[in-house]
């Protein structure tokens, strides 16, 4: 049976028009034909079948690209070792998508096209498979981790601290998926915002949300001798060896979480590029980590720590919006600039330094983290 990209791309365009539904045929079928897999499941689907399908899409779209079929099925399958997925699985999972397709691509579909679904779908279940083969050879499925410090820092933000009761490998910038007791079989992501450290313990910034189970159990109901668990640290929006010009970093509200933990691995590594962190925030109050920003700016002379505060007048800092506050602040075409927080945030911003002149390349952001 041959790769056939093009046949695998239209059919597949046939249920992009249709995601919810293909999404909710595509778990119904998969349920229906294999019971015991519903309890490796969270209870509410809803987040779930927005990650199957935009993982589809991307499985999809790099069918006809194997380095970048690779690089993205082989993260996908070492982060699946967490849910306890096993081999066996991959081929209830494989019936369903090829049924899923057949029902919602019925127009074009037919012997050939089924043969290059099967054929694709073979090629990246054994992508992630072979990750996840290779992973369990050296680090856990995932970490227990106990909660050694919680501040709730304002109303509806907590600042806690976690210690993995085995080492927890990764990059500052990185994210990784939490999962509370009260919550079994729900992960939300968070971004870690401290620079590694020698005691092994990672600090989260957790803003509640209206209806986020693990974002308000983490804020509300958790306290210090609590035990979560971790999933494994990914994420792109790492610094790199040949990465040396100045910084400039532009956090909006919790997003100053991995911004905050890249500016302290710079501080780290003893470079001295001039780094501007800019964190807005919409009131005084929810400017929730000033304080340590403070602390670390007073002991490296080159960080400069700009509060920006949006929707209050009394604020005596900096106001406005921050991609304004970009715009107008200076040009920063000559630097490597972050930005994190709210997507209209991160686009605006985005946008501003684009026609500053900031080459895209230079502007790392960090995909997809949703936080509830
Ligand atoms: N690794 C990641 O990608 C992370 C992403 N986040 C995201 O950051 C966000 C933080 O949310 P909050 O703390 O509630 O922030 P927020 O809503 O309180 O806003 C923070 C700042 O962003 C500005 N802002 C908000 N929306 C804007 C828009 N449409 N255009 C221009 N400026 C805007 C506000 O004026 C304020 O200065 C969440 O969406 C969270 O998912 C948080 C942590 C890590």
């Amino acid at each position: 049976m041959s790769l056939n990209p093009r046949l695998v791309k239209e059919s597949f365009s046939h249920l992009e028009p249709v995601a919810s539904k293909a999404a909710a045929y595509f778990y119904g079928r998969l349920f229906a034909e294999n019971p015991h897999l519903r309890s490796m499941f969270p209870p509410a689907m809803d987040i779930q079948r927005e990650r199957l399908f935009g993982a589809l899409a991307r499985m999809v779209w790099s069918v006809d690209s194997p380095e970048g079929m690779a690089g993205y099925l082989g993260q996908l399958g070492r982060d699946h070792r967490k849910y306890g997925v096993a081999p066996e699985h991959y081929g209830a999972v494989g019936r369903a998508l090829v049924a899923t397709v057949r029902r919602f691509a019925a127009e074009v579909w037919d012997d050939e096209v089924e043969a290059a679904w099967v054929s694709a779908y073979g090629v990246a279940a054994g992508l992630m498979l072979d990750a996840a083969r290779a992973d369990a050879t050296v680090t856990p499925a995932w970490w227990t981790a106990e909660v050694v410090g919680h501040e709730l820092r304002h109303r509806d933000i907590a600042v806690l601290t976690l210690r993995p009761s085995q080492p927890f490998p990764y990059l500052p910038g990185q994210h990784v998926t939490v999962q509370t007791p009260r919550w079994p079989r729900v992960w939300r992501t968070f971004s870690i915002a401290n620079a590694p450290r020698e005691d092994n313990t990672i600090t989260l910034h957790v803003r509640s949300v209206p209806g986020g189970w693990v974002s308000t159990t983490l804020t509300r109901d958790t306290r210090v001798g609590d035990t979560v668990m971790l999933g494994r640290a990914t994420g792109m929006m790492t610094r790199g060896e040949e990465d040396t010009r100045d910084l400039l970093c532009v956090a909006g509200g919790t997003g100053l979480a991995p911004l905050k933990a890249i500016v302290e691995d710079v501080v780290a590594s003893g470079r001295r590029p001039d780094i501007h962190l800019l964190f807005g925030a919409r009131t005084q109050p929810e400017l929730y980590d000033l304080p340590d920003l403070m602390r670390l700016q007073s002991s490296f002379p080159w960080l400069r720590v700009l509060p920006v505060v949006s929707d209050d007048g009394s604020f005596r800092g900096m106001r406005g919006r921050l991609p304004e506050v970009v715009r107008r602040f200076r040009s920063w075409s000559d630097h490597d600039v972050y930005v994190c927080g709210p997507s209209g945030m991160v686009d605006e911003t985005v946008r501003a330094l684009q026609e500053d002149g900031v080459p895209p390349a230079r502007i790392r952001l960090d995909a997809a983290v949703t936080t509830c």
